[in-house]
């Protein structure tokens, strides 16, 4: 359903040899050509990509985590892990909006509208060989050693000890060398192929960066039909190769690390005093090479008098304890006290609100991905601990989760 005050501008005669993917990247280089922010996704099991493109970096900076409601913004959320000078959230209006599915027009906003003759010219102008993606200021974050990341895991199981926290999720990050040649579009387009069920993206903000991700955690979905939506993710095996999800055995730690995460997301609808909600779950998920536990949290909007459960949700839920940990003020603490590096994005949350129509939201926690910078890539995993961690098992489990976004530098 078109969104009247959008205004339509079509593609010139001059880029019918430019396929969906060459009017993607065609776009997301006049953006970054002109200093703006963009987001580049696709949905889980969405056939095509969507581009958006904010008027100006100014534009972009917010407060609180997005309205879900119909009548609320529409844009793109990029929320840190935790708000920063340095990692501002971020939600990009959608002023110029591109639909792969719909090839031949490019939307823009009415506040957008004295973008429009820059637009319109550079749709018919030549495509560009090489991209140069937004960079951060930052200085490239520390990476834990696997000594060092197992003295972290050991320190999360004391305090698990002590009860200071009930669960807490360390992580850490990883520099590789990017490989001559390297594309960020090719990339996109590569996970795009490699992971048809997760949500896709590539982020790139003036000043903040850019970020390549596939993750499979949805943090809050509202549809189209009045349903709200959100998982408990958590436990994690490789997916063996022939192995079927069903055939999964998992062990006590996982089940009561999933558990927890469950157990937080109840206990948000229970501060909203919601009781509708349907539960299904917990069953084993398929995330790249990897297996989950997953438990499905579902409300029927249209048989419930909370209008906003989207946006309250929402505002709940992140970071939730499949990122950070239980109780969540003691798990953030320890996070910041231990960790020894900044997060950053990876573990926020990012997607797309009121984009696709009013109404619809996809917000999806940021994990497995990586931060561009100009000579390498800086990728980021986690694991979440219980009192039986073993520092040797969880270390090798962050490999392994490191290796579903590094698929694109090899
Ligand atoms: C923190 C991450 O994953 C979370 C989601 C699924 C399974 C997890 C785990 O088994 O620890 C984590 O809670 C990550 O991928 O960096």
């Amino acid at each position: 359903m078109p969104t009247p005050e959008l205004r339509q501008l079509r593609w010139p005669a001059t880029a019918a040899g430019l396929d969906t993917l060459g009017r993607l990247r065609h776009l997301a280089a006049g953006a970054l050509r002109t200093g703006r922010p963009l987001a580049l996704w696709r949905e889980p099991d969405a056939a095509q990509p969507r581009l958006l493109v904010a008027r100006s970096l100014e534009a972009s900076f917010t407060g609180l985590p997005p309205a879900l409601e119909a009548q609320a913004p529409a844009g793109f959320a990029f929320f840190p892990f935790r708000d920063s000078d340095h990692n501002p959230a971020l939600f990009l209006p959608a002023d110029v909006r591109y639909d792969a599915a719909e090839p031949d027009v490019v939307a823009v906003s009415a506040a957008a509208n004295d973008i429009v003759p820059g637009l319109a010219a550079w749709l018919a102008a030549p495509a560009v060989e090489t991209l140069s993606w937004h960079r951060s200021q930052q200085p490239a974050p520390h990476t834990a050693t696997e000594a060092e990341y197992m003295r972290l895991v050991s320190e999360g199981v004391a305090a698990i000890e002590t009860r200071e926290v009930v669960k807490v999720v360390t992580s850490r990050a990883a520099r590789r060398p990017l490989p001559a040649g390297f594309d960020a579009f090719a990339a996109f387009a590569k996970l795009l192929a490699k992971y048809p069920r997760a949500f896709v993206s590539l982020v790139s903000v003036p000043g903040v960066g850019t970020w390549l991700g596939a993750t499979p955690e949805v943090l809050a979905e509202v549809t189209a039909d009045g349903t709200f939506r959100t998982m408990a993710l958590a436990g994690t095996q490789p997916l063996a190769p022939g192995m079927l999800p069903q055939q999964a055995i998992w062990r006590q730690k996982e089940i009561e690390e999933q558990a927890l995460v469950a157990r937080y997301i109840v206990s948000c609808f229970k501060q909203l005093r919601l009781r509708e909600y349907h539960e299904t779950g917990p069953r084993t998920a398929i995330a790249g090479q990897l297996l989950h536990l997953r438990t499905d949290f579902e409300v029927n909007l249209n048989n419930v008098p909370f209008p906003n459960l989207g946006t309250d949700m929402l505002r709940l839920l992140h970071p939730t304890s499949a990122v950070g940990g239980m109780p969540r003020q003691a798990a953030m603490n320890f996070i910041q006290e231990h960790e020894g590096y900044d997060r950053a994005y990876y573990s926020g949350f990012l997607g797309p609100v009121n984009v696709a129509a009013p109404g619809v939201a996809r917000l999806y926690v940021n994990l497995r991905c990586l931060q561009l910078r100009p000579d390498e890539a800086v990728l980021y995993a986690g694991t979440g601990l219980t009192v039986d961690s073993d520092p040797e098992r969880e270390w090798q489990e962050t490999q392994m989760k490191l290796q579903t976004v590094s698929a694109v530098l090899q």
